[in-house]
């Protein structure tokens, strides 16, 4: 059996991984709050989390490994779209929840096996809250319950902060009812316009950070193998959670090993809704950059690094993926090869699960290719559809472009380079000319059929 190694961020080292139970491995992953399409940045824990989920049902069995990743479908940031666009939430969440499937099936992505939304699990979530009101963690104060921060020793382990470095680095909200201001929002009350459950502490919502407690406790128990997400949620939600799940089952340990994916980034910072920095994977499926290609691109990356995402990557990893395909076609996958395996095995180096990929290729080794494609979830057949016509060859008009703008520059004559231009637009291909030579790029709007007597 392959022996399976991870970065855990609790002990900040690459430890063995040993399953609390191998018959049963258990893994959430914190998921999306659903009022928006994903952007390409939510996208990467996505194909992180499902090579680890693949790795597992690899080495311990499909029917032995349990994948929880959750929908968050009641906060603040959804009522407030429902209340600007006029309309009803449930509509916006199911509406989110379907794009987000489409979206994520493009990327090769597995569905986990259990995909909570949190108003399912709101009974779980005030059972959790009496229990730490019970134990002496929380309070109740003007209709909101708190968790007080101080009545947990290990509060900041997980970032290795301590609370004051953490009151002053965060934007903590000081409200006059929080004895501190690191208190944080278990439950609180609704206005009757705003989504509200009865509760005993009168009608009200879930903050966020209690309801991947409950799920995860009513799904995988009060103790489990890992923990994932973005390490933009290390803290304070993953340290909330922590607390939380720790008062309420003492001794339990909660998630054994935390796993943080680094960011995907736009020029050095992180792609975020709240800094406008972003597209959605939508815009890229939809101006025709193929999701096994997007998911190769992050592949090609170790999930602890940040990375950009390039126009050339994405050149780069279409022409790759196209003859491997090419290679592979019709051929009968062999076994996972042991160098693939022990790659992803060695805390997730898919990078160098990919140069294995190469030596495959350029060894012949077809059968080994394709099956390490399909331990990687790439070169199938479900997300293949993009590679069956013939790749679009623009390199002839560029090179035709060129020579007319050549000639042009000798005789001031820019008609037939105007001409050829208005043509390509038309097309729905962007022409980039530079003192380097011309660029031909497909576009949004790309008709391979309108380029036909662009040539001469
Ligand atoms: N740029 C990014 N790179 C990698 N992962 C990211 C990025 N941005 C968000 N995530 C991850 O996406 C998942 C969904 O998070 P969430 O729904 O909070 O995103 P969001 O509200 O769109 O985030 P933001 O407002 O920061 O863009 C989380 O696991 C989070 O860590
Ligand atoms: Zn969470």
């Amino acid at each position: 059996m392959a022996e399976i190694r991870l970065t855990n961020t609790l002990t900040r080292t690459k430890e063995v991984f040993t399953p609390i139970d191998p018959k049963n491995v258990r893994m959430y992953v914190c998921g999306p709050t659903v009022y928006d399409r994903a952007h390409l940045g939510n996208a990467r824990p996505v194909v992180v989390f499902d090579v680890l989920y693949r790795l597992l049902r690899h080495v311990h069995g499909a029917e032995h490994v349990t994948y929880v990743r959750n929908f968050t479908d009641v906060d603040d940031k959804i009522n407030a779209r429902a209340a600007r666009d006029g309309r009803d939430i449930r509509a916006i969440t199911d509406e989110t929840i379907g794009w987000y499937h489409e979206d994520m099936d493009a990327l090769g992505t597995l569905r986990p096996d259990v995909e909570p939304r949190a108003t399912e699990h709101i009974g779980q979530m005030i059972a959790m809250i009496e229990g730490l009101v019970a134990a002496g963690h929380a309070y109740e104060a003007e209709g909101h319950v708190l968790f007080a921060v101080e009545s947990y020793a290990g509060y900041g382990r997980l970032s290795g902060r301590s609370v004051e470095d953490m009151i002053a680095g965060a934007r903590v909200e000081v409200a006059p009812y929080k004895r501190n201001p690191m208190d944080f929002v278990l439950w609180k009350p609704s206005t009757e316009d705003l989504p509200g459950w009865e509760s005993p502490w009168g009608r009200g919502r879930p903050g966020w950070h209690i309801e991947c407690s409950a799920m995860a406790k009513e799904l995988l128990g009060e103790s489990f193998d890992i923990h994932g997400g973005g390490n933009d949620l290390m803290f304070p939600h993953h340290e909330n959670e922590i607390a939380q799940s720790c008062c309420a089952a003492p001794g339990a340990g909660f998630a054994r090993v935390w796993l943080h994916n680094e960011m995907l980034q736009v020029e050095g910072k992180k792609m975020s809704k709240s800094l406008g920095n972003f597209f959605t994977v939508r815009d890229l499926l939809d101006r025709g950059v193929p999701g096994e290609v997007i998911r190769f691109v992050f592949l090609g990356t170790h999930y602890r690094k940040p990375m950009d995402w390039t126009e050339r990557k994405a050149g780069e990893a279409e022409a790759v993926l196209r003859k491997w395909r090419g290679m592979v076609s019709g051929v009968e996958a062999g076994a996972v090869p042991e160098a693939v395996l022990a790659a992803v095995a060695d805390d997730l180096n898919t990078a160098g699960a990919v140069a294995e990929m190469h030596r495959l290729a350029a060894e012949g080794d077809v059968a080994g290719l394709k099956a390490a494609g399909a331990f990687l979830g790439l070169l199938t057949e479900e997300i293949g559809a993009w590679a069956e016509g013939p790749a679009v060859d623009l390199s002839g008009l560029e090179a035709e472009l060129a020579a007319a703008r050549e000639a042009a520059m000798a005789s001031k004559d820019f008609s037939r380079v105007d001409e050829m231009k208005a043509a390509l637009v038309a097309a729905g291909v962007e022409v980039r000319m530079s003192k380097a030579g011309v660029e031909l790029i497909p576009g949004p709007g790309f008709d391979p059929a309108k380029l036909e007597g662009v040539s001469e």
